[in-house]
């Protein structure tokens, strides 16, 4: 049996996190429920810190909003000191809303619209990861109306398809994100800065995908970085100060997956750094920039449900249906994401028997888990699906018009509601009357 972070069965053999006892949280709270260990997720950020600052290089970690954006989670950011990616207003919101400092915050985004941008250069944010030809010059424009010269980095698609689901792959020459390498593309957008004189250029950014295991990707577009950042050098006489690599660092979803550590991710990055800059005799290293999303949040968040009806075709297949789904994880359904889970109430009882994990919408690809060994389970009990964290609220909806669930953070045995459930009221406050 895996468990991560502070979780363990405790005397009764029930899951305890963070000190809180899994079935008191259920019954406090109600299910579906999202319960984050907030002492994993801070340890977590230091082991990213820790693996920087053992080399002597200037970094920044910039932790991806995209995989839990609210207001608990952005002040965590905050007080530990990292940077923030946002992609949208909404995230670009609710970071400042939770009092991350505009200057912490690099916005994103293959199409990021006026406004948003307008919005971003009212709150004066730290950098844009322009993405396109089409931004270069809108961002160019509205800087000057904003009388602002601002940081930017260029996304560059690397042309390396990382070893993940296709849908996960974003560093590919086909990708729809960034100025493409191979083709010449990224060093027009270079050419194009010496006539932009409201970008201050830092740097390039390539994120090649996520829940990657292997570092020889994030290798190969270290090499195609420099050669890039090289030819800007020699052609234009650009600079750069910043490289970034995006995020992906895996995480373990169930006992199939063994992620890299961090330790191991960064020393490689930063050992690579170094031999290019040496064997290319550049004069200083670039500073080196990392998002990690998945592997800060993901391993942290467990997904509390109760167990409803259940059916079995004999000899074929037995369902255990849930009451949530797809609607607060969408990853199954997805990404054919596999997911680890428990007998909250139960956890170290014998494995039994092969059951499936159904949703409750109307859909028979809202499945949760495939062909999982469970003690016998009985309606009422909870079950814990583990390793939850990362792009599960996220990407939460509202098919079947089913409500969002509640979250909570736990730590040294106290929980706090850092999410409230959705009502019934909340899903149909925009809808308006026809007559
Ligand atoms: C540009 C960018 N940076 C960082 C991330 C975070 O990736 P991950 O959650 O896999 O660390 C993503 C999402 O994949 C991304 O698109
Ligand atoms: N949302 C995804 C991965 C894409 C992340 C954003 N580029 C997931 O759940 O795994």
């Amino acid at each position: 049996m895996y468990l991560s972070g502070t979780s363990k069965s405790n005397e009764q053999g029930q899951l305890e996190i963070g000190g809180c006892n899994a079935i008191v949280l259920a019954a406090q709270y109600g299910t579906p429920l999202y319960v984050y260990d907030e002492k994993s997720i801070r340890e977590k950020i230091h082991s990213y810190i820790h693996a920087f600052k053992k080399h002597d290089v200037k970094f920044d970690i910039a932790y991806a909003s995209k995989a839990l954006c609210n207001i608990a989670i952005c002040q965590v950011i905050k007080e530990e000191g990292l940077s923030l990616d946002v992609v949208s207003a909404g995230e670009l919101y609710t970071a400042l809303k939770a009092g991350i400092p505009a200057s912490r915050i690099h916005f994103h985004g293959n199409n990021k619209s006026p406004e948003e941008l307008e919005m971003a250069l009212q709150a004066k944010v730290g950098s844009y990861i322009v993405d396109n030809f089409y931004e270069l010059d809108l961002l160019n424009t509205l800087a000057e109306k904003y009388h602002q010269t601002v940081s930017i980095l260029f996304r560059v698609s690397p042309g390396v398809k990382a070893h993940t689901h296709q849908y996960m792959q974003t560093g590919q020459q086909d990708s729809k994100f960034g100025f493409d390498i191979i083709s010449g593309q990224a060093l027009e957008a270079v050419e194009l800065l010496n006539s932009r004189s409201n970008l201050r250029f830092l740097g390039f950014h390539c994120h090649l995908g996520s829940q990657i295991f292997e570092k020889e990707g994030y290798l190969i577009a270290l090499q195609r970085f420099f050669d890039l950042i090289e030819e800007s050098k020699q052609q234009f006489d650009i600079e750069t100060r910043v490289i970034n690599l995006g995020g992906g660092f895996g995480i373990r979803y169930t006992e199939e997956d063994h992620p890299l550590g961090t330790e191991e991710f960064i020393d490689s990055i930063v050992e690579a750094v170094k031999i290019e800059c040496n064997e290319r005799k550049l004069d200083s290293l670039p500073e080196i920039w990392i998002e990690p999303g998945r592997s800060i949040v993901g391993e942290a968040g467990t997904t509390l449900y109760t167990i409803g009806s259940e059916k079995e075709i004999p000899d074929i297949k037995k369902y255990v249906a849930v009451d949530g789904g797809m609607t607060d994880n969408l990853r199954p359904a997805l990404y054919q994401g596999k997911y680890n889970a428990f007998i909250a109430n139960r956890v170290e009882d014998d494995p039994v028997e092969v059951v499936s994990i159904a949703g409750r919408c109307c859909e028979s690809g809202d499945m949760l888990i495939h062909d999982i060994k469970l003690p016998k389970v009985k309606a009422g009990e909870i079950l814990a699906v583990t390793s939850t964290g990362a792009y599960g609220y996220s990407m939460a909806n509202n098919y079947n018009r089913i409500p969002r669930p509640a979250m909570v953070f736990v730590k040294d045995g106290k929980s706090k509601l850092v999410l409230k459930r959705e009502t019934l009221d909340q899903l149909i406050q925009n809808d308006l009357e026809l007559c």
